[in-house]
């Protein structure tokens, strides 16, 4: 028996449809989903009707909250996606798709990168942004601290770029740092891990669920079911209540609307716009540009402003992708529709001739 609060259901979260009961999906397989619900952890594929066809109601993904029509002796029936308060998405891989969520329902966005690497400042800045638009709260965890030992500063100068996000350096070898995460490993809440590989992911991962192993035993001694797996595409629920979403794909992650995004994350940026001397100036030459001045007096550092302008650039090609992709899905459907309509016709005027 699972009490799908402790997965970060709200009761709210469903108005109509009593007759379904939630349930949250835990990992996404080939058209059939783990989910976790009252009966506890089960298998449930989108219902036809619904999702398919002429239906467009959106496919769950890792960390979604769905209804459910349960099945006790088989596949239970997926009728309904919530509403998402947060999510990821990437370019569908299927083409003419669009874009597809990877995760979903998150309440923070742990950003993870290497103190022994060098650290990508460029990266960061591009994971803080579409962590903003995504519904989360982004935290940056610079990994390997026990490697680096100038990490006190590269710690500020990411704290730079950061616009007020919180910083944290760790070490899962020496357990350096990790005390300071628990203000957000909290029960019920969702952590979604976002870092190249051999940042230190699954080491995280690992050193969260073995603390929890030796703490919580006493505890929960029936919750014994070893579920710390490294399948992909997951929603990992440690005994200490926190879930982490492990999935893969992330480096590919759209940057397809991000205004609301941007704006959180370049604040310091931003707030220079609208003060030049013409409304539609392009900041290059023109005179009585407000960024111009504050790049002369180095008010604003160039590197900001050119993450800024690229990061810019690259969510309006996405937009614009989007929004050809959404045409073009739109085209695709007027076509069948037409064709369709005239295949009725076709045929009823077959049957009439028989
Ligand atoms: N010295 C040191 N090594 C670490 C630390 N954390 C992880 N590592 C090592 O870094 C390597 C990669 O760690 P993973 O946890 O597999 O990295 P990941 O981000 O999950 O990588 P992918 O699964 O490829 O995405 C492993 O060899 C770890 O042992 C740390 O805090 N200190
Ligand atoms: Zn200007």
């Amino acid at each position: 028996m699972i009490n799908l609060i402790d997965y970060g259901f709200i009761p709210t979260m469903t108005k109509e449809d009593t007759s379904f009961i939630p349930a949250r999906i835990t990992a996404v397989h080939k058209e059939r989903y783990e989910i976790a619900c009252e009966y506890g952890i089960t298998y449930a594929k989108p219902k036809t009707s619904i999702y398919y066809g002429r239906g467009n109601e959106t496919f769950p993904t890792t960390g979604d909250f769905v209804l459910i029509q349960y099945n006790n002796s088989g596949d239970s029936l997926i009728t309904k996606t919530l509403e998402r308060k947060s999510f990821f998405s990437r370019r569908d891989p299927t083409p003419g798709r669009g874009e597809q969520a990877v995760a979903a329902n998150f309440d923070y966005v742990f950003i993870m990168a290497s103190l022994n690497m060098d650290l990508n400042v460029k990266r960061i800045e591009r994971y803080l942004t579409l962590s903003w638009q995504s519904g989360g709260i982004p935290i940056i965890i610079l990994t390997k601290a026990d490697l680096g030992e100038d990490f006190p500063e590269q710690v500020r100068a990411i704290e730079k770029i950061a616009a007020g996000t919180a910083v944290y350096a760790i070490s899962t070898k020496t357990g350096y740092g990790l005390s300071g995460l628990s203000a957000y490993l909290k029960p019920r809440k969702t952590m979604v891990l976002l870092g190249s590989s051999g940042v230190g992911k699954s080491s995280l991962v690992n050193a969260l669920a073995r603390k929890e192993i030796m703490t919580v035993n006493s505890i929960r001694e029936d919750d014994s079911k070893g579920r710390h797996t490294t399948t992909h595409r997951q929603l990992i629920m440690l005994n200490s209540g926190v879930m982490i979403i492990d999935t893969p794909g992330m480096r590919e992650l759209g940057m397809w609307d991000v205004s609301v995004g941007l704006g959180e994350a370049f604040g310091d940026v931003e707030r220079f716009l609208g003060r030049c001397k013409f409304y539609d100036c392009k900041h290059n030459n023109e005179p009585g540009c407000a960024i111009k001045s504050v790049l002369v007096k180095g008010e604003l550092p160039q590197e900001r402003w050119d993450s800024y302008l690229k990061l810019k650039k690259e969510a309006k090609f996405s937009d614009d992708k989007a929004g050809y992709i959404r045409e073009k899905i739109e085209w695709h459907k007027s076509i069948a529709r037409c064709s369709k309509q005239r295949k009725k016709n076709g045929d009823s005027m077959g049957r009439m001739g028989r």
